[in-house]
């Protein structure tokens, strides 16, 4: 059968699933709709339990000699993966903003470039693991990386390629075969990915691609009794709901998920600096995890704080995600959409008062202005829930403690932002935050050999540098007798 393709910003991506080094498709197949203009882009392959099963298969038959290459045979076919995609990045950060409208400079310049490095530098890091021991009056303990089997792979639709690639990396140069499941909001650069590994010589059923629905995709995957590894990054609803079939085989879960979090700002900080990383938070319309959407603000600076936000937020521009002086994009669906507005009218309705924005803009259905609510007390729903969209809040503190209670008064604990001239008060108040990542004077740098992840309902275990391996390996100890050999 023909393969399907789709023609996207100028580039062709298969719509088929990609099972053991082919192109399977399916005959059931799900609309792939464009926030960007409501542009119909592709068909794509709806996979069900067969599909998972095949490629899962596919995964176990592949794992005993991508093991066996060990960190350093897979280390030459990884790095050609990560070329591949630095040499079709173009291709990638335009589809990628047609199918989830994502900011393309943004995909330009940061999101993609991560990708390929999301590669290059866990196939680096592999090489590092074993050789460790831990010596004791009797024995030696050899601590080995094994890796763990076939690993399910799950993402969410704001950041497809970077967050795919963020596990797909640690997992691959672990030794493990693995078995994606792109957003169907947003299937098309993992697509696009699989090509890529393809041409790179990562072997057939190495790296597997399963597109459709979550709740029947992604439902047969992480339920198929042969995975070793599920490795989930999305809402916190879903996880619940991917942990009781984890619970249930046993299977080791890692889960990245929402957040609400705080962005602190005390009087003595570089309140520009401050002012800007706070509009800073509309970028992606707000579909980012780690959104600091809570700003605190210490009460002596709040008026004149206020007017420097109102400024840099004016520069916001709401438009066309592919145009250079866009800064908000759409909302990637109408659903999404309309869940974000019913946020902001429960919110009006529970007596917060929108200091700008609060409506659909004036640019097309799908886009939303950036507001700012006032007037909210703590226990709302507007300071609670996630919204996802570009939507903040607006709160004061008089006093460090009152600011850490607020900041740590919700069931969430992804990322915090803090804003502080002094250094003492500032670690201390890091340190209290209950945060995966704790941003000083800064927001969303990124090292991945830090750990990232959430505490409390924004996730479970961390991954980045070590912490990726402790998930994806089996760590074994074998401990040797001394002197037990001649
Ligand atoms: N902590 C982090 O690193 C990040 C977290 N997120 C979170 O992701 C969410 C937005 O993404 P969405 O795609 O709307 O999340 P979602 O939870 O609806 O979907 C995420 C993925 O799970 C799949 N899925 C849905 N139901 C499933 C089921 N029953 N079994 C297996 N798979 C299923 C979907 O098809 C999709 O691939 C937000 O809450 C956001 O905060 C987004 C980016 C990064
Ligand atoms: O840097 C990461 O690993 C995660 C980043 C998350 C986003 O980019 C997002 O939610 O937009």
């Amino acid at each position: 059968m023909a393969e399907n393709i789709a023609n996207v910003a100028g580039v062709d991506v298969s719509t088929d699933h990609w099972i053991d080094g082919r192109r399977v498709p399916s005959p059931r197949r799900f609309a792939d709709v464009s926030p960007v203009d409501g542009s119909h882009l592709a068909d794509v392959a709806a996979g069900g339990k067969a599909e998972v099963g095949q490629a899962v298969a596919a995964a176990r038959k592949a794992f005993p000699g991508w093991a066996a290459l060990g960190p350093k045979g897979r280390l030459p076919i990884l790095k050609r993966f990560a070329d591949g995609l630095k040499a079709r990045a173009a291709e990638l950060a335009a589809v990628e903003t047609m199918d989830n409208g994502s900011l393309l400079l943004g995909n330009v310049h940061r999101v993609i470039p991560r990708a390929a490095q999301n590669i290059e530098f866990f196939a680096d890091w592999a090489l590092t693991l074993d050789g460790h021991s831990i010596d004791s009056p009797e024995v030696v303990n050899h601590v080995k990386y094994d890796p763990a089997g076939v690993a399910a792979l799950i993402t969410p639709w704001n950041a497809p390629l970077m967050l795919t690639t963020w596990k797909v990396g640690p997992a691959l140069a672990a030794g493990n075969t693995v078995v994606v499941k792109p957003p169907e909001w947003a299937p098309l650069t993992c697509s696009l990915m699989a090509d890529i590994a393809h041409a790179a010589g990562v072997p057939a059923g190495v790296l597997n691609v399963v597109q459709g629905i979550g709740e029947e995709a992604g439902n047969a995957l992480v339920n198929h009794p042969d995975v070793d590894r599920i490795s989930f990054t999305g809402s916190t609803d879903t996880a619940k709901i991917i942990g009781q079939a984890a619970a249930r085989s046993i299977t080791p879960m890692s889960a990245e998920l929402g957040g609400k979090s705080p962005f602190i700002v005390c009087a003595d900080a570089d309140l520009d600096a401050a002012a800007q990383t706070v509009a800073a938070q509309y970028m992606n319309a707000g579909q980012v995890c780690l959104a600091g959407t809570r700003v605190m603000v210490e009460k002596s600076i709040e008026d004149g704080f206020l007017a420097k936000v109102r400024d840099a937020a004016s520069h916001m521009v709401v438009g066309d995600p592919r145009d250079k002086d866009t800064r908000v994009g759409p909302l990637i669906t109408k659903e999404h959409f309309d869940r974000v507005a019913g946020f902001v009218e429960r919110a009006k309705a529970d007596g917060a008062v929108p200091l700008w924005g609060g409506s659909r803009a004036n640019f097309g259905d799908l886009y939303f202005e950036p507001t700012l609510f006032a007037n909210v007390s703590p226990s709302l729903e507007i300071a609670q829930r996630e919204v996802f969209g570009p939507v903040l809040t607006w709160q004061s503190f008089t006093s460090d403690d009152e600011a850490i209670e607020l900041a740590n008064n919700t069931r969430y604990g992804l990322a915090a932002t803090l804003f502080s001239g002094n250094e003492t008060r500032a670690t201390k108040m890091a340190s209290q935050v209950v945060a995966g990542t704790v941003w000083v004077n800064c927001f969303f740098v990124r090292d991945l050999a830090a750990p990232f992840g959430g505490s409390r309902d924004s996730g479970i275990g961390r991954e980045g540098g070590a912490w990726s391996f402790d998930f994806y390996a089996d760590i074994k100890n074998i401990s040797v007798r001394k002197g037990s050999f001649a």
